[in-house]
């Protein structure tokens, strides 16, 4: 099966005022399949995540040097639109942040300012099923979001992100914040949404970079010191530092 870089990023620097915290990252992220960045923290997983959707341009005093490539054309060209390539790649966060409103207003929200012409309630529903969520709602759509359990509200930001029909979601640490069943519920999921998207999820969780990501990228301090399909890389890992992270001896 032929593997489709759907973004590519080049040669891609980040520094917060003066300090680097990303020195010259070249990845590609593959169409339809899950690709998890992992390291410890604060080598730039997040920032990395944040430079593939333009969110590092709400990062106060963040400068971005390089391309981040998104089929072929670099998101940082003056000419693209930032909320465009973020309503094409969606991202959802570490912790849990639905809106103060109903379970339905949450999904129902970014499609309708952003003028959705369809069936709403319809968008809602199938986002719902897609996220897992739908049977676990369906009878109290009208709640506030904030009386659902964690673990739910984070497959609502699922869903609310999955009403956008983003090509590609960008997910950073999405089960940090959840116990261990709601972990397995967003992880099934995660495996099921890349029948029809590309995923990115950052973890500095090796267990779970290992058990949902086709493809692993170890970042060390602002370097990407391996990537390649998550199987060989834990069974024959490349660089020694690779191997001593996943064996626990550091990090
Ligand atoms: N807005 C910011 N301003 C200044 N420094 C920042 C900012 N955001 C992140 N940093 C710093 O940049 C470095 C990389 O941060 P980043 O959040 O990308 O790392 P991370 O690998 O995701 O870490 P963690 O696993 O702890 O979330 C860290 O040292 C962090 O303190």
């Amino acid at each position: 099966m032929t593997l489709e870089s759907i973004i590519s990023v080049r040669n891609l620097h980040v520094s917060y005022r003066d300090r680097k915290v990303l020195k010259g990252i070249n990845l590609d992220i593959y169409k339809n399949r899950i690709t998890a960045i992992m390291g410890p923290s604060g080598c730039g997983k997040s920032t990395l995540l944040r430079c593939m959707n333009r969110m590092i341009d709400l990062s106060e005093g963040a400068r971005v040097g390089g391309k981040v490539l998104y089929r072929g054309e670099n998101i940082y060209s003056p000419k693209i639109d930032p909320a465009q390539i973020r309503f094409r790649i969606g991202m959802v966060f570490q912790k849990p942040n639905p809106f103060p409103k109903s379970i339905f207003e949450n999904v129902a929200f970014g499609p309708r300012i952003n003028g959705y012409k369809g069936d709403l309630s319809a968008l809602v529903e199938q986002s719902l099923q897609r996220a897992g969520l739908w049977d676990e709602v369906k009878d109290r759509l009208h709640e506030n979001a904030y009386m659902l359990s964690g673990g739910q509200q984070q497959r609502l930001c699922i869903a609310r992100a999955l009403a956008l029909e983003p090509e590609v979601l960008l997910l950073d640490e999405p089960c940090s914040a959840l116990d261990p069943i709601s972990t397995m519920h967003v992880e099934e999921l995660i495996r099921q949404l890349k029948e029809r998207l590309t995923i990115v999820i950052v973890t500095h969780n090796i267990q779970q970079a290992a058990r949902v990501a086709d493809y692993t990228a170890f970042l060390l301090q602002g370097e990407l010191v391996e990537f390649g399909e998550t199987s060989r890389m834990f069974t024959v890992p490349k660089d020694k530092r690779t191997e001593d992270f996943i064996t626990g001896r550091f990090g």
